[in-house]
């Protein structure tokens, strides 16, 4: 059984290769074998792979720069997984999509469903709940996956943004009013690799779910756990101390939700899985690039 990885040296797809690898034989394609900036060029490599399920990680990620540059972020994480839900539909086989927190507007305190309303506050935010309602309405197979706050040893994220600074300043400022879950990319490819899995065996299982790991934190706590357990793990340090500072006072080109919380029990239910604490991973991802 052929699978296709799209975006195969990102943060997920880097670890998709590795989880996947049981289930089949994993095709795995970066920007230069399969590049979401040319749909119907990829779209067309797609169906002459004729894998038995896609598995798109490939996204248009930079959020701030997305705001200048609104069309190519909507072709990548818009246009493309339209093209590929058409060769889903062509080819029978299922669709794997990620999206994001992102799509919400944040408001409140609570953990939101699928079905809770959506209003992007970015351009990344619109152009990645443009390409989840394309793939739903073009009525494939589906798997779309919400994820947040995304981190892996291998790749750019905010964890390893703050080892960067925390070598550098004796204080970083950083916000503490935007919650949400650090998720990493090995509990999103293996949680994949078990739900793509049950989707295949089971197709009634595909739909929109909320996958992300359990607990909440804000940016500035997480920066703190962050700098206090790569050093308790004995790297060296100029950090102090991590200031928690409101949204308002880290002006951005791009607005990010206040309320990240992804109520994620509808995916543990129909998979019968236990997503674990935050923490867990983070440690874990530390442990490796100390
Ligand atoms: N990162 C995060 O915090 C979050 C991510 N997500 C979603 O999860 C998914 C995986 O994200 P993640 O792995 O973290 O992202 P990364 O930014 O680590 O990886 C994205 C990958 O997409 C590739 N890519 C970008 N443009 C193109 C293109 N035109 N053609 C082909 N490939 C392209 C990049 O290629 P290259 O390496 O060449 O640049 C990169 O390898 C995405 O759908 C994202 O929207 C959801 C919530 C949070
Ligand atoms: C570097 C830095 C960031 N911040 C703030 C900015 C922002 O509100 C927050 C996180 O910064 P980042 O730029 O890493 O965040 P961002 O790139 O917006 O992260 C998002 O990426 C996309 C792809 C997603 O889908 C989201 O789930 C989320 O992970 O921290 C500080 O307050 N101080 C700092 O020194
Ligand atoms: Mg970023």
């Amino acid at each position: 059984m052929k699978l296709l990885v799209l975006g195969a040296n990102g943060q997920v797809g880097w670890e998709l290769q590795r989880a996947l690898a049981p289930l089949g034989e994993v095709h795995a394609w970066d920007r230069t074998a399969g590049d979401l900036g040319q749909p119907e060029a990829l779209a067309a490599a797609v169906q002459a792979l004729a894998p038995a399920a896609i598995v798109n990680a490939g996204a248009y990620t930079a959020v701030d720069k997305a705001e200048s540059e609104a069309a190519l972020a909507h072709t990548v994480n818009a246009e493309a997984p339209a093209y590929l839900a058409q060769v889903a539909t062509r080819l029978g086989v299922p669709l794997v999509h990620y999206s994001t927190d992102y799509v919400f507007d944040g408001s409140g305190t609570h953990a939101r469903t699928e079905d809770a309303p959506t209003g992007p506050l970015s351009v990344y935010g619109r152009s990645k709940l443009t390409g989840e309602d394309a793939i739903r309405a073009s009525g494939c197979h589906h798997l779309i996956l919400r994820t947040s706050w995304v981190y892996a040893a291998r790749g750019g994220n905010f964890a390893k943004t703050m080892l960067r600074l925390g070598q550098e300043r004796e204080r970083l400022r950083v916000v503490n009013d935007q919650w949400g879950a650090p998720t990493g990319a090995e509990l999103l490819a293996d949680a994949t690799a078990h739900a793509l899995r049950a989707v295949l065996a089971q197709p009634q299982l595909g739909g929109t779910y909320h996958l992300c790991a359990a607990g909440e934190t804000n940016w500035a706590a997480y920066a703190r756990f962050v700098v206090d357990t790569a050093r308790a793990m004995g790297r060296t340090l100029a950090c102090q101390a991590v200031d928690g500072i409101p949204t308002s006072a880290y002006p951005t080109p791009a607005q990010r939700p206040l309320n990240s919380r992804l109520d994620c029990r509808r995916f543990e239910q129909a998979f019968g899985l236990r997503l674990p604490a935050w923490e867990q991973g983070v440690r874990r991802m530390l442990a490796e690039i100390t």
